[in-house]
Parts: C-alpha cells; sequence; structure tokens
C-alpha cells in the first residue's frame, strides 16, 4: 500500500506511527498473556478461556445498567461500555481475555442506516436494502473516526481499566452476516431478503459486501490502534449459505478485511495483532478446509460452534490454525455436576485434538444462566483445560 493510500483512508487521527505509540505507553503492562500465546499456536499450560458475551444480561449488575441507558447509548457511551466491558472481568478472576463492550451493528449505523434494539425482538433496522437502487442510501464515504470514534474512545479506557489483568479483544461483524441483517432488517429465519440478492444481483451483492469489509477493516485498524490486543470477526450467520455461496460471496471480503487491516498495521510500524475468524456454521469439510489457512485467509484462529468435534476438525484443517471453542453453550444449565462432568470429557477431547487452543462456548452466553454456573464453569475449565 503507497503512503498516499494510508492517507486517504478516513483514521487519520489514529493512523499515524507517533499517536499509537503514545497511547501504547499509557498502558500498565499485560500481566495474563495466556490468550496471546495459544493465538501464536502455543500449546499453552491450560486453555486460555473466555466467553463470547460474557459482559451481557445473564448478570444482574448489567442488567442495572440497562435499566438507565438504552442498548445503543451503552455501546456510544465510553464511560459505559467500558465499565460494561469490566463486570465479567471484575467479578470473575477466571477470565482470560476481555472483549470490548459495543455491537456488529454499529457498522449499518456508519453506513447511514437506522438499527433500533427492540426489547423483544432484538435489532430491527426499519428500512432494509432490498434492491441494488437502495444502495444509493448507504454513505460512500464513511468516515470511521467521526462515525466510530467512541468505539475506540471506549478501548483506550478500558486497557486502563484493565490495568493488565487481561488482554482486550476488539471485534466487528462479517460483511455477509452484516449484508443479512441490512437486507433483512432484523434477524430472520429464512434469510430470504439477503439470499435472493446472491441469486438476482450476485455482482452488486460483492459491491456491498466490499464497500461492508473497507468499513469493517479501518474499524479494526482503529480498535487496535486504540490499544486492541486481539481481533475476533463475528460470522453469525455463515451457516446460512452453501459451501459455494460462502467461497464466492462470504470469504472474499473477510480475505480484504485481513489484508487490509494488516497491510495498514505494517505501514504505521505497528507489530499488528493475531484475529479469529468465528463463522458459526460454517461447518462443511470444504469450508472449513478453505478458512483454515492462515497464509490464505490471514485469521489466526477459527472459533467453532458446538456441533464439530475438535478431533475431527484437526483431520480436515491440521494444525497451521489454532481453534477457539466449542463447549455447548446449554452446558450452563446442566448444572454443577453436569457442567463438570461435560468440560472433563470436551477438554479431554480437545487436548486430543491438539494445536493452539482458546477455549470458549461454541456462541454466546445467553440471559437465562446463573451467574454462578458461569463461575462453576471457568472453574472447571482451569482444572480441565491442564495439559500433564
Ligand atoms: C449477531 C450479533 C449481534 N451482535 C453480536 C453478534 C455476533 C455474535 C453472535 O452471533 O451472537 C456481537 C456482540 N454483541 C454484544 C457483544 C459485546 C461483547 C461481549 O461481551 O461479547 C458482541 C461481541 C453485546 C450485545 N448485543 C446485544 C446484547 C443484548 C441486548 C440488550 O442488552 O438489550 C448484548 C449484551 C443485542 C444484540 N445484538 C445482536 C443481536 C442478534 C442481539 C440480540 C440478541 C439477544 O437478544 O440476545 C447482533
Amino acid at each position: 500500500m503507497t503512503s498516499t493510500e494510508i492517507q486517504s483512508h478516513s483514521i487519520p487521527k489514529l493512523a499515524n506511527v507517533e499517536h499509537w505509540r503514545e497511547v501504547e505507553k499509557s498502558f500498565p503492562p499485560l500481566k495474563n498473556d495466556l490468550l496471546l500465546r495459544a493465538a501464536k499456536g502455543e500449546e499453552t499450560e491450560r486453555a486460555p478461556v473466555w466467553v463470547m458475551r460474557q459482559a451481557g444480561r445473564y448478570l444482574p449488575e448489567f442488567l442495572e445498567v440497562r435499566k438507565s441507558h438504552s442498548f445503543f447509548e451503552c455501546c456510544q457511551t465510553p464511560s459505559i461500555a467500558s465499565a460494561l466491558t469490566l463486570q465479567p472481568i471484575d467479578r470473575y478472576s477466571l477470565l482470560d481475555a476481555s472483549i470490548i463492550f459495543c455491537d456488529i451493528l454499529v457498522v449499518p449505523q456508519a453506513m447511514g442506516m437506522t438499527v433500533l434494539m427492540e426489547p423483544s425482538k432484538g435489532p430491527v433496522l426499519p428500512q432494509p436494502l432490498l434492491s441494488p437502487s437502495d444502495l444509493d442510501r448507504l454513505n460512500k464515504n464513511v468516515d470511521v473516526q467521526k462515525e466510530l470514534g467512541y468505539l475506540f474512545e471506549a478501548i483506550t479506557l478500558t486497557r486502563k481499566g484493565l490495568n493488565g489483568r487481561v488482554p482486550l479483544i476488539g471485534f466487528c461483524g462479517a460483511p455477509w452476516t452484516l449484508m443479512a441483517y441490512m437486507c433483512e432488517g432484523g434477524g430472520s429465519k429464512t434469510f430470504e431478503r439477503s439470499k435472493s440478492w446472491l441469486y438476482k444481483y450476485p455482482e452488486e451483492a460483492k459491491q456491498l459486501l466490499r464497500r461492508i469489509a473497507d468499513v469493517c477493516a479501518e474499524l479494526l485498524v482503529g480498535q487496535v490502534l486504540a490499544g486492541a490486543q486481539m481481533l475476533q470477526v463475528f460470522d453469525s450467520w455463515a451457516g446460512e449459505l452453501t459451501p459455494y455461496q460462502y467461497k464466492e460471496f462470504a470469504l472474499p471480503p473477510l480475505i480484504h478485511i485481513s489484508h487490509k487491516v494488516k497491510s495498514i498495521l505494517k505501514s504505521l510500524d505497528h507489530p499488528g495483532v493475531a484475529i479469529t475468524l468465528f463463522a458459526k456454521g460454517a461447518n462443511a469439510p470444504s469450508t472449513l478446509r478453505l478458512i483454515s489457512d492462515p497464509n490464505v485467509t490471514g485469521y489466526d484462529t477459527l472459533g467453532l460452534d458446538w456441533t464439530v468435534d475438535p478431533i475431527e476438525v484437526r483431520e480436515y484443517v491440521g494444525k497451521k490454525v489454532n481453534l477457539q471453542g466449542n463447549f455447548d453453550p446449554t452446558v450452563l444449565y446442566g448444572g454443577k455436576e453436569g457442567i463438570e462432568k461435560e468440560i472433563q470429557r470436551a477438554s479431554t477431547n480437545w487436548k486430543k485434538a491438539g494445536g493452539g487452543w482458546i477455549a470458549n462456548l461454541g456462541h454466546g452466553i445467553t440471559p437465562n444462566v446463573k451467574p454462578e454456573d458461569m463461575g462453576w464453569f471457568l472453574e472447571c475449565v482451569h482444572k480441565y483445560s491442564k495439559r500433564d
């Protein structure tokens, strides 16, 4: 990438070598690097553990904050986002990572779409993209610093609040998953609006995916320069696509993101960070093989949902990629004994599979989990993921 290209991306305030070095210098040293070591492929002494949606509605202290602040107000107010990120870290000393409190849908917002979070429905986008003429409604040049600078501020604040206890993960949604929300207008069972774009308007769908990817890449760079120590891209609706569609539509913009992030960081003399791809449901062996070579995709770790066996996955993909996951989220409803038995069984399996392993659930923690069961789950992972 040339220097003019670097100057032309929209995060000038952060895209400055001196600036990020100053920010980095202001952070306390990291005391627990287990996650970062596992993300480099090390078979660590035990698996680092964190949980998707660990700052969420199962925590009474989270619900307390939500009583007086709307969901997006929480995301957009750095002091609140930072306080929510720290809640699970303060409660559970056994967590090995924090993830910044925000949402994948801030990208469609930055692109000009209205996104509401409705208590009983989840996300609602009242003006979905129904055909290519609707693309004109999206902002052409998204100023990521201006639209999403609150997230960068929240990250810098959180690094200070963490005081080096654990690393901080930044994230974004994958282009396909974001496109699905933008075309459906919210969640969907059939994905008929978003998937029909792939059949009716394949070229325009690719253009849309690429535009989303460009915003995502700058959002990730901004998060790293503000202090994120690892990144994750959430492709929650990957499993809705055929293996062909995944390869044709979803993967190219994902590769564009990882390459763009790496090349901007390199141009800023930044050492770079590990990136995880969580492609939920993308479990066809051919897809797993396709997304498991970091030299091709730029993703160092693959997040797995709970429907696959890590030993089988290792057979398909070898050890060049690290794996993350994949405990069944409903194990947290299994009671103390049930949790212990399953974590012991699954951890034995994971250790047999070998390679870098970051323990996590196979999807987000759900609202009815009892906080003490989450604590017990973490104790069990610490105990049973130990390598002899
Ligand atoms: C698909 C998706 C979204 N958001 C996200 C994804 C990808 C992961 C996944 O598949 O679950 C990612 C996300 N959303 C949230 C985080 C915060 C960090 C964390 O602790 O993991 C992260 C990483 C907070 C949140 N995002 C949301 C909540 C709960 C809403 C609330 O507080 O009212 C939280 C804590 C809302 C949200 N946001 C989204 C949905 C579908 C919902 C409603 C879901 C529900 O009702 O459980 C979109």
